[in-house]
């Protein structure tokens, strides 16, 4: 078996037992029943992923910040030049930029992956080089990457949590780094949940409207190129849409889909027969969304929390997603930023985020900030009294 595969059979759905027990031990704490909303709910969700209540104390987190490089950017869908991705690299490694300081704030370390930035970079503390390729190849114009070059990034993601995971992390922080990333997200986006490139488009680094319209006609055609569009192979048809990771089907994905075929599950909407989730994200994903996917895979196989951070983060894990359904039990969404592919990404997994400030930058800040709430709502089930321990009456009693 490859590491791909072994992870994905590693991966277990949330365990019925752990979750009944954290919502019957949340439910006999000294609060009024709910009072806690949805940190609750986290609890009780990382009782499940763990399975085990109360689960471990999510802390260490660590922060794994994957970046690489889009041949689609030639196209004019970023306002920023490609070499910032390869500078902010060197910001992160510096301990300059956003991540650090939201880092620093709430004790995580901080990881950089190269899996794709097209430029070699110095070796330096912090740096992992796990470089698939320099950059992908333009989308609008055929695949982005090769099916190996996608599993390649996805195993080395494996890695990266596999490794921080062995060095003590309790929870791991999905980020990112990519110029011209949103536009490979809200294709990824599209494909996976059948949405519109009109209404999944955001303009990411600050799009003008001018080139916010390019980079709807560049989703657009990206996906017509690569055979994803709706229309471009049984659009509508039931046959087509039976099986897939269509819209308003989460359950639909079936099972581990690592073949590269076109065996119909955790494929995408509008395409029959659906394609399979490694050749959609191939052919419109980055190599750092393949790396993210793969870093939830592996936090899911270890049973260690993974928060997700923004756009980027949650059209990987859509993929992450297609390939084992059972991952997203372990994934908690950081917060909602304001790319409007986002919401949409998180309405098709089913999470909701826990902290939404209009944020849009990515590199992990906004699961970095979530991160002291998660574990705030997991103190809770290992240190607050019971209505029997403390002698307080309950209304229920
Ligand atoms: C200085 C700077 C720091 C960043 N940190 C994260 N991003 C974010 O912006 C990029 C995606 O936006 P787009 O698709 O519009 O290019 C990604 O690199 C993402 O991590 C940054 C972008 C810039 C310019
Ligand atoms: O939603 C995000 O995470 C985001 C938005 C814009 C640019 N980079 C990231």
């Amino acid at each position: 078996m490859t590491l791909l595969e072994q992870t994905i059979a590693a991966i277990r759905p949330a365990d019925p037992a752990a979750l009944a027990a954290a919502r019957a031990h949340q439910d006999s704490l000294t609060k009024p029943r709910g009072a806690l909303g949805a940190l609750e709910e986290v609890a009780v969700r990382l009782a499940g992923a763990a399975a085990v209540n109360p689960p471990p104390m999510p802390f260490p987190a660590a922060l794994a910040i994957f970046a690489a490089d889009h041949g689609v950017h030639t196209q004019g869908v970023s306002p920023w030049p490609r070499e910032v991705t390869a500078q902010m690299v060197g910001n992160f490694l510096a301990g300059g930029a956003v991540a650090n300081a939201f880092a620093a704030q709430v004790g995580a370390s901080v990881t950089v992956v190269d899996v794709g930035v097209a430029a070699d970079l110095e070796p330096a503390p912090g740096l992992m080089v796990s470089k698939v390729a320099y950059g992908t190849a333009d989308m609008s114009q055929g695949p982005a990457m090769t099916v190996e070059q996608a599993v390649a990034a996805l195993e080395a993601g494996i890695t990266v949590a596999r490794d921080l995971v062995g060095r003590g992390a309790r929870c791991l922080v999905t980020g990112d780094m990519g110029i011209a990333n949103t536009t490979a997200s809200a294709a990824l986006i599209c494909a996976f949940t059948g949405r519109d490139p009109d209404v999944v488009t955001g303009r990411g680094t600050g799009a003008d409207d001018e080139t916010l319209a390019r980079k709807v006609a560049v989703i657009r055609r990206a996906l017509r190129v690569n055979g994803l569009a709706e229309g471009s192979g049984g659009s509508g048809s039931s046959e087509g849409l039976e099986g897939s990771a269509g819209q308003g089907d989460p359950d639909g994905q079936g099972g581990p889909n690592v073949s590269g075929g076109s065996d119909g599950s955790g494929g995408v909407s509008g395409e029959a027969p659906a394609r399979s989730a490694l050749e959609t994200l191939a052919a419109v994903g980055g190599l750092e969304h393949a790396a993210i996917a793969g870093f939830v895979l592996g936090g899911a196989a270890a049973r260690v929390p993974v928060i997700l951070d923004g756009v980027i983060a949650g059209s990987a894990a859509l993929v992450a997603a297609a390939l084992a359904p059972g991952a997203v039990d372990h994934c908690v969404a950081g917060h909602r930023s304001a790319e409007p592919g986002h919401a949409a990404a998180l309405d098709h997994l089913g999470l909701r985020p826990l902290v939404e400030l209009e944020m849009r930058l990515g590199e992990g800040t906004g699961g970095l900030l979530a991160h002291p709430l998660v574990c705030a709502a997991v103190r809770v089930m290992h240190e607050v009294a019971t209505f029997d321990s403390a002698g307080v009456t309950d209304k229920e009693a």
